[in-house]
């Protein structure tokens, strides 16, 4: 789903970024992102969302190269990555359904469509009946559901959050994990750049860590190399097409 080939990034200006990262997230995967602040992380998720280019090697998204993709491509690649932030950035002048079928006008989706898919995207969250609301009488946690609503509403099968409990407590963080959990199990390909470590350590899914703009930890890593040399796997390590992961 997300292949990392060699990629480093210097942004203009010389600043190094990322440097010769290698990684994959198979489809259906859900793995974590974390490192120091500066690491690199959000660089990470914008060159899978097509907002920064990689300054050497490649990127791909579902086997498309981004690198070879013409102008007229790229909406159609980004269509296929719902993104969530640490700051949901909700149209507060506007109800939650509006915000939620945002995405869906533009495609130029049918009235009844978009009610359909709104209200299903909804439901999944647990605010079906918050539809009519302003976000501003929504709780925090709730106005970043609604992110979360918009960013599946048009059923993307990658889903990318950078920092996405940034600004929630433990429990609540938890209750947004727990959502990212069930929408993997729904399908979904799930990739979440965080600071959280604590929340992460209580949650069985691949990490990779990054360091000054070098990936220095795959959680997998080890497995990985004990799966090459025939050794047995952990039992709760499932192997995916070419890519281990825990369940
Ligand atoms: N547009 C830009 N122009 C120049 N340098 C940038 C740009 N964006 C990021 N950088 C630099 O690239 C490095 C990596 O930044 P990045 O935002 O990817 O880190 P991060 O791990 O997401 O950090 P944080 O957790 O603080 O958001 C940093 O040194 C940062 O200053």
């Amino acid at each position: 789903m997300i292949k990392f080939d060699d990629v480093s990034k210097t942004y203009p200006g010389g600043q190094l970024a990322l440097q010769k990262v290698n990684f994959h997230v198979a489809k259906g995967e859900m793995a974590f992102l974390t490192g120091h602040s500066g690491a690199g992380k959000s660089t990470i998720l914008k060159l899978i969302s097509l907002m920064e280019r990689p300054s050497v090697g490649r990127v791909l998204i579902n086997g498309h190269d981004l690198g070879q993709l013409s102008h007229k491509d790229i909406p159609y690649i980004r269509r296929d990555i719902g993104m969530i932030f640490q700051s949901h950035q909700l149209l507060m002048d506007r109800t939650v359904f509006d915000n939620v079928a945002l995405p869906l006008v533009i495609e130029g989706y049918s009235r009844k469509q978009i009610t359909k898919r709104v209200h299903a995207a909804l439901d999944l969250v647990g605010l079906l009946s918050r539809a009519q609301n302003a976000p501003m009488a929504l709780s925090g946690g709730q106005q970043q559901r609604v992110g979360i609503a918009r960013a599946i509403v048009n059923r993307p099968p990658l889903l990318l959050a950078d920092e996405p409990t940034g600004n929630l407590d433990p429990k609540l963080s938890m209750e947004i994990m727990r959502l990212f959990e069930a929408l993997n199990q729904s399908g979904m390909s799930v990739f979440i750049a965080t600071h959280d470590l604590g929340l992460i350590a209580r949650m069985k899914y691949r990490n990779l860590t990054i360091k000054n703009g070098r990936l220095i930890e795959d959680g997998l890593q080890e497995d990985v190399l004990l799966n090459e040399t025939n050794t047995k796997l952990p039992s709760d390590v499932h192997v995916d097409n070419d890519t281990p992961r825990y369940r």
